[in-house]
């Protein structure tokens, strides 16, 4: 750890004695504050910028504001739990119809493999001229009958088992629809309904993959709202919430649908844009700035207009997801030193 990094902890140490109470009025309980001290103090470094009570603080907050994906409703923990106890019931379902499948095949395997012996014992017994033609026919009679009602036998076994497995793929079908719908509120920001990061960590690694493997475009724009401290202090942190849930509408409303809307930090979001260049992701972020001046946030029939700063990189051949939007991010920063309501391409 760099010294910096140690005067940093230091300081939340001291924070923590006489803030902590304070900090975590802001977390989910569900957050790990060592996880978000850890990140805060990343970010700072990464920023190059002094570890101060006031920066970590800033920082902290911002990132224990985040909607953390285990901050889930109880109706989604419900639904969670309803699924998890259906893969259960099917699971068991499987097991007792393969089992009843099983058994009777080795019970209508073992029968025939005896018939078959005595088929073949017959059958010499009959080329050697050692049993009378009656003896032979009535033999054959009864083996017939056997053989007539074991394969009856597995018929039904089978015939009830294929029912079993047709009413257990229509269960694997629906949970499979069920997975996909859970997997889509595990990965979504709760308040603006974007991706959440944890969503966009496992996306962005298949789509940088993708786009290396074919030689696609891609660019990452990462976005972040201006001067919110202001938003929250003046209106409240409730019209706070409501601009985040307006401004990301808005970006849904320039976006394609194979474009991904993420909630990257607390007021950062992000945008990844498949198959499209820097001047694609730039013309998108120009008519996003565009569509948010001309669509203000009113509260109480006042206009509230929000700016946004931001950074713009796009895939290089030699690098992956996370190289490329730490060059947004820096792009970002770079932007926000500049003033506001400005947006600057990575190099
Ligand atoms: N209402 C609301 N506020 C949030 C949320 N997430 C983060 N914030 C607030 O966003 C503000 C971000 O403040 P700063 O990091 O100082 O940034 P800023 O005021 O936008 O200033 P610059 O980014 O430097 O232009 C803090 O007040 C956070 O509490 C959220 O989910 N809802």
């Amino acid at each position: 750890m760099d010294s910096s990094l140690v005067i940093a902890y230091n300081r939340f140490s001291k924070l923590s004695c006489n803030g902590l109470v304070y900090l975590m009025s802001n977390v989910s309980p569900s957050i790990n504050p060592v996880e978000i001290a850890r990140i805060a103090l990343k970010k700072l470094s990464e920023r190059g910028l002094a570890p101060t009570p006031e920066n970590y603080t800033k920082f902290y907050n911002a990132i224990a504001t985040i909607k953390s994906p285990d901050a889930k409703t109880s109706n989604e923990t419900l639904q969670a739990w309803q699924l998890l106890y259906k893969v259960e019931d099917m699971l068991g379902d499987m097991d007792e119809t393969t089992g009843q499948l099983l058994t009777a095949l080795a019970g209508g395997n073992e029968a025939m493999s005896v018939s078959l012996d005595l088929l073949q014992d017959t059958r010499r017994a009959h080329l050697e001229q050692r049993a009378s033609p009656d003896d032979t026919h009535s033999k054959l009679e009864n083996l017939l009958n056997t053989i007539i009602n074991s394969t009856s036998e597995m018929h039904s076994s089978v015939t009830a088992s294929k029912t079993d497995l047709l009413a257990i793929r229509d269960s694997v079908r629906s949970i499979e629809e069920n997975l996909e719908v859970n997997r889509q509120i595990l990965e979504q920001d709760a308040l603006t309904g974007a991706m959440n990061r944890q969503g966009f960590d496992n996306r962005l690694v298949r789509e940088a993959k993708l786009a290396q493997r074919h030689g696609h475009k891609l660019s990452v724009v990462l976005f972040d709202l201006d001067d919110f401290k202001l938003v929250n202090d003046r209106f409240g942190h409730a019209v706070g919430d409501n601009v985040l849930v307006h401004i990301a509408g808005l970006a849904r409303s320039v976006l394609r649908e194979s474009d991904i809307l993420v909630r990257y930090g607390g007021e950062e979001f992000l945008i990844l844009l498949a198959e499209t260049d820097i001047h694609g992701a730039l013309y998108v972020l120009e008519r996003l700035q565009q569509v948010a001046r001309r669509n203000p946030f009113m509260h109480r029939q006042q206009r509230l207009d929000v700016t946004f700063s931001a950074g713009i990189a796009m895939l290089r051949s030699d690098e992956n997801g996370r190289a490329l939007v730490l060059r947004a991010d820096e792009a970002l920063y770079v932007a926000k030193r500049n003033g506001r309501g400005l947006i600057e391409m990575a190099e």
